[in-house]
């Protein structure tokens, strides 16, 4: 089996969460791809749900399946969001943004009631930051930002490489809201909780990739089968 059966595997487990009538985030990346293609067959075949979801490419992908979409605005409040992550700890600690969605993703994830990772088990690590964590950053002032960020997290403990994310062109990466992307080899991260802390006060960083305190269940398939882990502190509400 590959990662790509593995990460179809998490996707259809994901789907046992799905509920007739539901208000549904839909993530980004090839993993919450897998999870929208096995949800548009579930669509095909008469289940009723409205979507939102974190990307352009995810509403493209959604849109071309015949999956009900609609915005934030009409539905501020979802019942689940299933995404992908670039790396998943045991305390359900992401980071993500490796494929650029992180701040539609955050505020979508933040509005459901309940967040299902799905991942295949090369991102799941015992220590954060082995994966370069990406920070959404507004175009002006990059030099300033870069360097303030540098600051910050020298402070909190974490150095390395910062890096402005090129797109194909080798121009800097454009996110789905006109940003920029800064991916930061910090390496291990030891306090995601003061990083992310110390990052929110760079004026220039829209969202950073740390999704702590997120996600309320994990599911992560691999050659040893389905971990499947639950946060402690999930406040996730059953009755909604
Ligand atoms: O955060 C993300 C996009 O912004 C993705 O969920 C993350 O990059 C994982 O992607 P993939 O499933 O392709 O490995």
């Amino acid at each position: 089996m590959s990662s790509d059966d593995w990460k179809r595997q998490a996707a259809e487990q994901a789907l046992s969460f799905v509920e007739d009538g539901m208000k549904l985030g839909l993530g980004t990346g090839s993993t919450a791809a897998k999870f929208v293609d096995l949800l548009g067959a579930k669509v095909k075949s008469g289940l009723k749900v409205v979507c939102v979801p974190t990307s352009e490419a995810t509403r493209a992908q959604a849109a071309a399946l015949g999956i009900p979409l609609g915005t934030l605005d009409q539905h501020p409040a979802l019942d689940l969001t299933v995404d992908g992550a670039d790396e998943i700890d045991e305390e359900l600690r992401l980071i993500k943004g490796g494929g650029g969605a992180l701040l539609r993703e955050k505020i979508v994830a933040v509005a459901s009631n309940r967040v299902v990772i799905i991942a295949d088990s090369s991102k799941r690590v015992d220590v954060l930051g082995r994966f370069p964590l990406p920070l959404e950053v507004v175009p002006f002032g990059l030099a300033a930002t870069q360097r303030l960020i540098f600051q910050m997290a020298a402070d909190s403990g974490c150095d390395g490489e910062i890096k402005l994310r090129a797109g194909a062109d080798g121009t800097p990466y454009l996110t789905d809201n006109g940003n920029h992307i800064f991916d930061c080899s910090f390496g291990t991260i030891d306090d995601p909780e003061a990083l992310d802390d110390a990052l929110k006060l760079v004026p220039g960083v829209v969202e950073s990739g740390l999704f702590l305190g997120i996600a309320d269940v994990g599911i992560i398939a691999g050659p040893m089968g389905v971990e499947v882990l639950s946060a402690v502190d999930s406040d996730f509400d059953e009755e909604s």
